[in-house]
């Protein structure tokens, strides 16, 4: 059996050993997950591939306190993190709060906040009263109606200089890794040279210290976009769609059910 990663075996990883982090929103995929990943991530991009949402704006604490349980559920020796959702963590108090409630409703041994220096406060609080943080830097899904869009960042000097400063805020605000997503490559591997804790990427290139994928985007499920930092490690949706057709012709033949299938 696994023997699931604590904080500590996670910050030790650095210059050690990639961390594979992949997303899961169920117990049913957290199961196959699990045997692989040293971390499950409940992203809140659930509410585009499980909700069908066209953002991750809309989803609600009660949809992630759910899908967390499920997941832990489904991966008992996994450690898990949950996604704080868009506008849970406006203040460190309400932050608190909801992180609380994730902590005391799952099984959850990690919130992930959103935000750099702006967010350094509250990471401070967070980790200060027993709530281990993931930070979040780079692209920010929750920040896509107020950038009208998903933008890669690092591509200036100020871009770079501001994602190390995010960086250093994050970790001296007690936070034991971060996801850096949708950074120039060549900029995530000066970040992750530039704190003690690992850096895990999602469109940041290979030199940082793990990375981390949507499940239903490398299992080829997810069809609504494709992010050039995916790759396809199944062709789930072809699978699928061939054997529910498969599925129907037998029925509409009968040819299934068979003996076999019949009391
Ligand atoms: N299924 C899924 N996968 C994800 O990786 C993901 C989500 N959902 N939902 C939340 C966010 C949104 N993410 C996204 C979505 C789109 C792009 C995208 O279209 N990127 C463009 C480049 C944009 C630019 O150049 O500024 C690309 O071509 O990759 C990137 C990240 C990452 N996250
Ligand atoms: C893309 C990952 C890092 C995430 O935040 C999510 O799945 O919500
Ligand atoms: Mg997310």
């Amino acid at each position: 059996m696994k023997k699931k990663m604590t904080i500590t075996s996670i910050k030790k990883s650095k210059g050690n050993k990639p961390l594979v982090m992949v997303t899961a929103y169920d117990a049913l995929f957290a199961r196959l997950i699990e045997p692989s990943a040293d971390i499950i991530l409940v992203g809140d991009s659930l509410n585009m591939s499980f909700a069908g949402k066209s953002d991750t704006l809309s989803a609600t604490l009660e949809q992630m306190i759910y899908h967390t349980n499920a997941v832990c559920m489904g991966a008992e020796n996994s450690f898990v993190i949950c996604d704080m959702p868009f506008g849970t963590y406006v203040n460190k108090d309400d932050a608190l709060k909801n992180a609380i409630r994730v902590f005391q409703e799952t099984n959850a041994d990690s919130v992930k906040i959103e935000g750099g220096v702006d967010k350094a406060e509250i990471v401070k609080h967070l980790t200060s009263n027993g709530i281990a943080v993931c930070g979040h830097i780079g692209l920010l899904p929750q920040a896509f109606r107020s950038e009208g869009g998903y933008k890669i960042k690092g591509k200036t000097e100020e871009e770079k200089l501001s994602l190390i400063e995010d960086a250093k805020a994050i970790e001296k605000a007690g936070a034991f890794c971060i996801v850096i997503e949708g950074v120039k490559a060549d900029v995530a591997k000066e970040v992750a040279k530039s704190v003690d804790i690992p850096l895990i990427g999602i469109g940041a290139g290979v030199n940082v210290d793990g990375q981390v994928l949507v499940f239903s985007d490398m299992l080829g499920l997810f069809e609504e976009f494709t992010p050039k930092f995916v790759k396809k490690y199944l062709n789930g949706s072809t699978l699928v769609k061939d054997a529910i057709k498969n599925y129907k012709q037998e029925v509409e033949t009968g040819a299934f059910p068979q003996d076999i299938h019949t009391y």
